[in-house]
C-alpha cells in the first residue's frame, strides 16, 4: 500500500468525541516506550506526525489520523509505565476499556511488544483482555534494530511459546523497527488486506 495521504484529525480522552465511525480503523497500543508513536511516524513516512519523546508517557489522548481518506489509524497513550498514579491508571483503563468496548468501526488492534525483552505481564494481560472482549489484534514486535537477527529469533521465540500456553491459535504477528522501516509493508499490506476483506463484506459491496 502506497501511503499517498496522511493527516491528523483529533486529539479527546471520550469515544463519543472520536471523528465519525465510519471507515476501518487500527489502534496501536502497548506499554510506554514501546514505539507506538514512532511506528505510525515510520509507516506514514511523516516524521512528527505523530508526537514521540524518549522519556514513557507521551502521548495521553486518543489520536486519530486519517490515511488515504480510507482509514483510521490511532495513536493511544501507553501502558504499564510504573511512575503513574493510581489515580492516572484507573483514568487510562477507564478510557481505554470504553474505546475498545464502543468504537464500532476498530477493525484490528495493533498490540506493540519490545522485541528485546522476554513476555511481560502487562502485555499479556491486555492481550488477554482483548481476547475476552472478542477485539482481533495482531503482534507488533518493536525496536529489533537494537539487537542481532539471531536474537530476535530466539525471544520471539520464547515469547510464542509463551502465548501457546494460554492461546489455542496464535494472533498473527510482524517483526517492525521505527528506524529501519523493517515490517513497514508488511504492516501495511496486513491492513490493506483487512481493509479489502472489510469492503467486500460490506452491504452494496
Ligand atoms: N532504535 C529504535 N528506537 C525507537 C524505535 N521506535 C521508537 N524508538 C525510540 O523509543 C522512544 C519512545 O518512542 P515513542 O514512539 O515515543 O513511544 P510510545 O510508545 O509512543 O510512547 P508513549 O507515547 O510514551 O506511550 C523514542 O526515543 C524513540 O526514538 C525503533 O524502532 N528503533
Ligand atoms: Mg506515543
Amino acid at each position: 500500500m502506497i501511503i499517498r495521504d496522511a493527516r491528523f484529525l483529533t486529539s479527546n480522552t471520550r469515544v463519543e468525541l472520536c471523528p465519525p465511525p465510519d471507515r476501518p480503523e487500527y489502534a496501536f497500543i502497548g506499554r510506554s516506550n514501546v514505539g507506538k508513536s514512532s511506528l505510525i511516524n515510520a509507516l506514514t513516512s511523516r516524521a512528527g506526525l505523530a508526537k514521540t519523546s524518549a522519556s514513557p508517557g507521551k502521548t495521553q489522548l486518543i489520536n486519530h489520523f486519517l490515511i488515504n481518506e480510507q482509514w483510521y489509524l490511532v495513536d493511544l497513550p501507553g501502558y504499564g509505565y510504573a511512575k503513574v498514579s493510581k489515580t492516572a491508571r484507573a483514568e487510562w483503563h477507564k478510557m481505554i476499556n470504553a474505546y475498545l468496548q464502543r468504537r464500532e468501526n476498530l477493525a484490528c488492534v495493533c498490540v506493540l511488544i519490545d522485541s528485546r525483552l522476554p513476555p511481560q505481564t502487562s502485555d499479556l494481560e491486555f492481550m488477554e483482555k482483548l481476547g475476552e472482549m472478542g477485539v482481533p489484534f495482531v503482534m507488533v514486535f518493536t525496536k529489533i534494530d537494537k539487537q542481532s537477527a539471531s536474537q530476535t529469533r530466539t525471544l520471539i521465540a520464547a515469547y510464542l511459546a509463551k502465548m501457546s500456553e494460554t492461546w489455542d491459535e496464535l494472533p498473527r504477528h510482524f517483526l517492525t523497527s521505527a528506524s529501519t522501516k523493517v515490517g513497514r509493508d508488511e504492516l501495511l499490506g496486513f491492513i490493506d488486506e483487512v481493509n479489502q476483506q472489510l469492503a467486500a463484506a460490506a452491504p452494496g459491496a
